[in-house]
């Protein structure tokens, strides 16, 4: 167990109208009292407030609030103290100062949640649920780290983990009982177990498509010839909504992205720097750079300028940007330009020219005419990825890689069960699956595991 008492600012790192600075550890009612002018902290209830003043070497830094919190019941199960002060960065710093001078020491990123996890209060995909909890953005992305939080993942795989133990147990007792050839395991009920565990492994790791439109939002790529009304139908969409722009770094090329929210999901409307201003975008960049564009992207949004008499380089564009996984979207544009007969034809048009299913909406964004079908168009691809059994939904990249590992290992598994192989083998097959398994949980972890997770928080979490 870690004796080293920690403080960090618990709360951002600007001007506030009140900062907080945590401290957990077995000391920091001791260390705390050597700074605070009030109440002794020592002999004062679990989850008090007191009013008095940090001093530090005689002099007053701040008038503050000091809260109590006695082990076990906290957040990191250690003795904690909150200490509350008029929000300045700068009194901040120097009360950190005075901590570390009395015997803390500055936490590392996420070091809070490490020892409430290390110490056993949460499981790992629950501590992760907390950093997911802080960068949530959305009521989605809020919903799905809420539910984590609250034991969601840990309870579907740890039912799991159970079952698969028990039969465990049973093959290796039947290890100790080798000469006698006994089988203590069922055989028949072993693998409708593991069926059992694979649809469900199956479930959790389709819904991390979902999880994924949740964490990160869903791209979608709008691509068209010049003048085909792309600016326009951007500022239609984002009309009602301030756009943010954001630079994501680590990516080579310069993505510029607008945020659209519908119903409580973000779409990551995709432009790339400096294309869209490009009057020849086509003729010029060509098919590579649209190419680019749509590569990783969800959706795609073809735009069709419907007064014009040939579509056949959008034809050939489509076509060369379709992907299995890619929902296509073609709209056409400037409907209020044309009398309808002319573009009732247009749908059957493109249907004839593209095999696979595409949605076809007719928009026009001057007038903003069935901007709304678009929305509901692109809303609809959420609603599909959503799962209908269950409301767990897989949003980590570690877990859904866990989760693979143990599908892999579990179809080992029944390999194993069916082709009547050693109990050794098999043993040692449902040894590896348990393990997989335990890796959401963090009941199997590596310190270089743990490092990487943790070292992702923000200091003072
Ligand atoms: N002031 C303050 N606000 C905060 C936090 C905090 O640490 N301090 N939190 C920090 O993230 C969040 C609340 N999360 C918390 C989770 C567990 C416990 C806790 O003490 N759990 C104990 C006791 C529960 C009880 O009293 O019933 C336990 O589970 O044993 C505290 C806060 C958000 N707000
Ligand atoms: N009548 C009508 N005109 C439109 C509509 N949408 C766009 N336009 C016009 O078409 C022209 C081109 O529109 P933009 O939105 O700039 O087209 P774009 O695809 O972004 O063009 P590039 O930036 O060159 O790629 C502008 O003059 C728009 O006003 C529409 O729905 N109806």
């Amino acid at each position: 167990m870690n004796q080293d008492t920690i403080c960090a600012l618990a709360t951002a790192n600007g001007i506030g109208a009140i900062g907080i600075i945590r401290v957990s550890g077995i000391e920091s009612f001791g260390i705390v009292n050597k700074i605070f002018e009030g109440k002794n902290l020592e002999k004062v209830d679990s989850h008090t407030v007191h009013y008095g003043f940090i001093k530090d070497e005689g002099e007053t830094i701040d008038e503050v609030m000091v809260s109590v919190f006695h082990a076990p019941k906290t957040f990191t199960t250690e003795n904690s103290v909150e200490i509350s002060f008029h929000g300045s960065p700068y009194i901040g710093k120097k009360i950190l100062e005075a901590l570390i001078k009395n015997g803390a020491r500055m936490a590392k990123a996420g070091e809070f949640t490490m020892r409430a996890f290390m110490n056993g209060r949460i499981d790992l995909s629950q501590a992760e649920s907390i950093a997911d909890l802080i960068a949530s953005e959305n009521e989605a992305s809020r919903k799905v780290a809420l539910n984590q939080l609250k034991g969601g993942i840990s309870n579907e795989i740890s039912f799991l983990r159970n079952d698969l133990l028990n039969f465990t147990s049973l093959i290796e007792l039947e290890l100790d009982f080798a000469e006698e050839d006994v089988e203590f395991a069922d055989r028949t009920a072993l693998k409708s177990l593991l069926y059992k565990i694979e649809d469900k492994l199956n479930s959790l790791i389709e819904s991390f498509q979902y999880g994924n439109a949740i964490k990160n939002g869903t791209a979608v790529a709008i691509i068209g010839k010049p003048n085909a009304g792309k600016s326009t139908l951007l500022n239609a969409l984002l009309k009602e909504e301030r756009a943010i722009v954001s630079n994501i770094a680590g990516t080579t090329r310069d993505t510029i992205e607008e945020i659209l929210h519908i119903k409580g999901h973000a779409f990551r409307l995709i432009d790339t720097a400096g294309l869209r201003e490009t009057a020849d975008e086509i003729e010029a960049i060509g098919v590579k750079k649209a190419k680019e564009k749509v590569e990783n992207a969800e959706i795609l949004v073809y735009l069709a300028d419907a007064g014009t008499e040939d579509f056949s380089e959008d034809i050939e564009m489509i076509k060369s940007l379709l992907r299995d996984d890619l929902k296509l979207i073609i709209c056409a544009t400037k409907i209020d330009e044309v009398i309808p007969t002319q573009y009732e034809k247009l749908e059957q048009f493109f249907r004839n020219e593209i095999s696979t299913d595409f949605d076809f909406i007719k928009i026009s964004a001057v007038e903003n005419q069935n901007i709304q079908d678009l929305k509901n168009e692109l809303s609809s691809y959420i609603e599909h990825l959503k799962s209908e059994e269950g409301n767990v939904v897989i949003t980590n990249q570690r877990h859904y890689e866990a989760l693979q590992k143990s599908l892999n290992s579990v179809r080992q598994v029944e390999e194993a069960v069916s082709s009547q192989i050693t109990t050794e083998l098999l043993a040692y097959e449902l040894r590896n699956a348990l393990e997989y398994l335990g890796e959401i949980s963090g009941e199997f972890s590596n310190d270089e595991v743990l490092g990487n997770i943790f070292s992702k928080f923000c200091i003072g979490k």
